[in-house]
């Protein structure tokens, strides 16, 4: 993804993305709500807003992307397992479809090659046979992924993939969204609001602002040694193991500008404990800061 822009009539909500992913790779997003996580992703798989105006370019091995590579070189896993899955369709007979849809495989065979695919995700001969509704969230969630891979894309981007499951399928459900990723090369794009989950998940990420990327780089060194003050202060203000009882948590005060109302300067400096000066007047762009990408004129092991 290359200088990525999404405009709307209000202003900009992502405003000059550019990552790259390596196949078989784990790349998250993550950062506040409105932050441009979605939208970024939805570019990806060429799923925008009507309203949206588009700037930059997306590259998938070399090439453009195009609406036919959706299913194909390209996957969506989405945050509710119903968005994704016919409720009136056998799982093993939605996913022989999508076999067939690209294949061209006879239906026998693409059955097989569906009832496979469930397999690897733990789902039976009975799970497979069932309409969604008979499946409880969690298998519901096994099927997309099986779903989303049975074509075996290059790429699969999961938007909040587990936010419907209760925190021990979550991470099941992540664990097997990795290793099926793994296991059949695809590079993963997660998007998420669960940065323990994302710690133990991903191999990189990147950290958004107000439509920006912030801070990018390995996930142990970005999320256990952070030097951007957004991604500071986000982590901060979360609860973590070890923490004793009744603390309190530093709040992260203010909210993020709305699209179009970021002036000149840093987005974050209204509510930067460092802000200076600077940071009013120059939006920092992104450099190398012990050894990952960072925005900031002042981060953190830099003299102000
Ligand atoms: N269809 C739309 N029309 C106008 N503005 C939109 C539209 N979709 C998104 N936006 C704007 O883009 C901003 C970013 O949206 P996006 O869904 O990418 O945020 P996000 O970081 O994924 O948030 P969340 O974590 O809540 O999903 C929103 O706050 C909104 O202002």
């Amino acid at each position: 993804m290359d200088g990525l822009r999404v405009g709307f009539p209000d202003g900009e909500a992502v405003r000059g993305v550019s990552f790259d992913m390596a196949a078989g790779e784990v790349f998250a997003l993550v950062g506040e709500s409105g932050a441009g996580k979605s939208l970024t992703a939805r570019t990806l798989l060429g799923m925008v807003p009507r309203a949206a105006r588009l700037h930059g370019r997306v590259l998938l091995d070399g090439g453009p992307v195009t609406p036919a590579d959706l299913g194909r070189r390209l996957a969506w896993i989405p945050q509710d397992a119903m968005s994704a899955l016919s409720p009136v369709h056998r799982v093993e007979d939605q996913l022989a479809f999508a076999v067939r849809s690209v294949s061209g495989a006879r239906r026998r065979e693409a059955l097989a090659v569906a009832r496979r695919a469930l397999g690897e995700v733990g789902l039976g001969p009975e799970a497979a046979g069932a309409v969604p509704h008979a499946l409880s969230g969690g298998m519901r969630q096994r099927a997309v992924i099986a779903m989303a891979l049975v074509n075996g894309p290059a790429l699969v981007v999961a938007d909040e993939p587990t936010t419907a499951l209760d925190p021990a399928r979550q991470e099941q459900v992540l664990t097997l969204l990795r290793e099926r990723c793994a296991a059949t090369g695809a590079a993963l794009l997660l998007v998420s609001h669960d940065l323990a989950a994302v710690r133990r998940h991903a191999d990189r990420v990147a950290v958004t602002y107000a439509g920006r990327i912030v801070e990018l780089g390995a996930a142990d060194a970005v999320l256990d040694r952070p030097v951007a003050p957004y991604t500071r202060g986000l982590l901060a203000s979360l609860p973590h193991a070890g923490i004793p009882r009744r603390t309190r948590l530093p709040v992260l005060a203010g909210a993020p500008p709305a699209p179009g109302a970021s002036g000149a300067g840093c987005s974050f400096a209204p509510r930067c404990p460092h802000a200076a000066e600077l940071c009013r007047r120059e939006e920092p762009a992104l450099r190398v800061v012990d050894g990952r990408a960072v925005a900031c004129h002042h981060p953190a092991g830099e003299v102000a």
